[in-house]
């Protein structure tokens, strides 16, 4: 977030050229490389994946390089033709990583959407005004103000971001403005994150509860794609939170999990029960089920608030043989005598309020303490395409 015009006094850093916010993409200062550090992207989860060239593997066409697949068709036993087969087989794993690579690049890192909430009953009865508005990808803050002599004055501040959705985008349009153009990324050994951050009453929960639905319609959809369905692809979904600094399993009765670190730095939550989905309904039902686990309470601001981290985890993994449709990883991701090895991964985070004192009751301090502990779980989840739906409280 970078403040373009701060009408009080010392202006702040230019906002970011309009040619590369364009498309609602990328915040330059985010994209490539980003040292060892809270946002450590290029360190996280590679060796829980599977290797660089499993694209390339030579009868397993990749969905996304239709060409490849018509090449690998025409193989023959002809030693010569072997050869030159070998030569092509090269050339088009070469075109395939670059391939990858151009798409990488084409999707930053990190993306920043702020949306904007209607205000809520309370305020229209309180005939509040709405000091936010939109424009484009930047959003305007009128704060009322007064002088030293009581003269009341407006003081204005404009923020630019990837994307601003205004108070009447739909959930639908927010699902394609973030997640939608990460799904197929997920397909290249990529894992992702989507979470909200706002005050309470802000619209954090309204706005994730959809996403991980749409997100499991498009993935699932891509897995019937017989490219992903011959190699045995399958999607498995977890659903925890964090409260009170303590982990609790949300589709297994609220069984108490732990975080531990293995031998390889990995993060494993141990203990996480994951289940396998073939379809949306089934989707639908742990969303539900997790959903209604969830400890909620009531805040100031909203009365139906969530007062812990929830964090939905949807896994693409490669499996070799399935016998059960439940397992206990006992935390030990990628592990193939488990379920299969993990693919790709998105998780879904929807963060209890980000309040600050004023907004705040004493039952909210025991989610304050929460969201201290979750600054070092994001560390660890936080991976290779982090994407934020921010919000602004209206
Ligand atoms: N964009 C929106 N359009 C319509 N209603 C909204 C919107 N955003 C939020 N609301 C409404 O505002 C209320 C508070 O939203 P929500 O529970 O999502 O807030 P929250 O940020 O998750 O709060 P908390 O941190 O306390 O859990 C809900 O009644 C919700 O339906």
């Amino acid at each position: 977030m970078r403040n373009c015009n701060f009408n009080g006094g010392s202006r702040s850093e230019p906002c970011m050229p309009a040619g590369q916010r364009s498309g609602g993409f990328c915040s330059s200062d985010f994209r490539g490389d980003i040292g060892f550090g809270l946002l450590d992207l290029h360190a996280m989860d590679d060796t829980e994946l599977l290797s660089e060239h499993v694209m390339c593997e030579p009868f397993r066409p990749s969905l996304i390089m239709p060409d490849v697949n018509k090449a690998f068709q025409t193989q023959s036993s002809n030693s010569q033709q072997q050869r030159k087969e070998q030569v092509d087989a090269d050339a088009i794993c070469s075109a395939n990583e670059k391939e990858t690579s151009t798409r990488e690049n084409n999707v930053a890192k990190i993306k920043v959407v702020v949306r904007k909430r209607p205000l809520n009953k309370k305020e229209i009865s309180r005939k509040e005004d709405d000091i936010v508005t939109v424009k484009e990808n930047s959003l305007t803050v009128h704060e009322p103000k007064l002088k030293v002599d009581l003269t009341a004055y407006v003081e204005k501040h404009e923020f630019c971001f990837d994307a601003v959705l205004d108070e009447h985008v739909t959930n639908d349009e927010v699902y394609r403005e973030t997640v939608e153009p990460i799904i197929p990324i997920i397909f290249q050994r990529t894992k992702a994150t989507c979470f909200a951050y706002g005050q309470t009453g802000s619209g954090k929960t309204f706005t994730m509860q959809p996403l991980p639905l749409r997100a499991a319609q498009d993935l699932v959809r891509y897995l019937n794609q017989p490219v992903y369905h011959n190699q045995k692809f399958k999607l498995w979904l977890g659903f925890f939170e964090i409260y009170g600094g303590k982990l609790y399993d949300l589709l297994s009765e609220r069984k108490r999990l732990f975080m531990r670190e293995d031998g390889k730095q990995q993060v494993c939550i141990v203990g996480l029960q994951e289940f396998e989905v073939s379809d949306v309904q089934m989707v639908k039902e742990y969303i539900e089920k997790g959903n209604a686990a969830r400890s909620t309470g009531s805040t100031g601001a909203n009365e139906e608030s969530s007062r812990s981290h929830a964090i939905l985890q949807l896994v693409i993994k490669k499996h070799s043989k399935v016998k059960e449709s439940k397992m206990n990883n006992d935390g030990i991701h990628g592990d193939e005598s488990k379920g299969g090895k993990v693919f790709g991964k998105i998780s879904f985070i929807d963060l209890a309020g980000s309040e600050r004192g004023a907004d705040t009751t004493d039952n909210d301090r025991q989610t304050r303490q929460v969201r201290i502990f979750l600054l070092t779980v994001l560390t660890c989840i936080v991976s290779y395409t982090p994407w934020l739906v921010e919000f602004f409280p209206g």
